[in-house]
């Protein structure tokens, strides 16, 4: 799909690529997110799978090398305290190395039930060639979830580089930002949000209830 706009920039959305994130101490949960079983997939296996039909290649970023992965590894650059930033420049700096990439998408390995058209609508959303596109659910948005000009990783590296405790928000305060609302996913019992995400033993025994109502 190719989605020309007003001003002229058109975002090859035929050659955007993801990268999952999957890094991080997964405290909470108390062992490797990546790996935990939800209705006996992996939460990686199935993040992966359901990116893999949004992009023209899927590579999976982390501090540390997950335990078994069957697709690219993207490391952390950036070693230190920096979180989801690193990966998120990991990201950058892996498109930025790929013939005509402009953007580069990122999921969290921890919320298996994203929307399945997230690149399209991400997509849609830019404009020029220096926007971020991120999502929002009910009003809070998903940072993590977001479509990222390659050419911004320097300026992410030096972001990071500096001494303050910075976030992904107040980088994006510095940038020209789409929010992108996604709807509540219909389910055979109430509204789920596809950004739920699975931090904890008991977020994990809650997907597992979702999962036996999606329709
Ligand atoms: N590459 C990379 N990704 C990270 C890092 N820290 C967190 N993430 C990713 O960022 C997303 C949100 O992570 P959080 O839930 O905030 O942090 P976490 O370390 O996974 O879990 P907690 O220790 O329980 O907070 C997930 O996709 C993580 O895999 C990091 O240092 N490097």
């Amino acid at each position: 799909m190719v989605n020309p706009t007003a001003s002229g920039f058109t975002l090859e959305r035929s050659n955007i690529p993801g990268v999952v994130l999957a890094g991080g101490r997964s405290s909470r949960m108390g062992r490797d997110k990546a790996g935990v079983a939800l209705s006996g997939r992996t939460l990686l296996d199935r993040v992966i799978e359901q990116l893999s039909q949004q992009v023209i290649s899927v590579a999976v970023n982390a501090d540390t090398v997950p335990d078994r992965c069957d697709r690219p590894f993207i490391p952390d650059i950036i070693p230190g305290k920096a979180g989801p930033m690193a990966g998120i420049h990991a990201a950058m700096a892996h498109g930025a190395r790929l013939p005509r990439v402009t953007h580069v998408v990122t999921v969290s390995v921890d919320s298996p039930f994203f929307p399945h058209d997230l690149v399209d609508w991400l997509a849609a959303a830019i404009d020029t060639p220096a926007k971020i596109a991120i999502a929002t659910s009910e009003g809070r948005s998903h940072p993590v979830f977001g479509l990222w000009p390659v050419a911004l990783a320097n300026d992410l590296e030096s972001w990071i580089a500096t001494d303050e405790k910075r976030s992904v928000r107040d980088f994006l305060l510095r940038h020209d930002v789409a929010e992108v609302a996604f709807p509540l996913r219909p389910t055979r019992a109430s509204l789920l949000d596809p950004f739920f995400n699975v931090n904890t033993p008991d977020d994990l025994a809650e997907a597992e209830r979702w999962m036996k109502v999606l329709t």
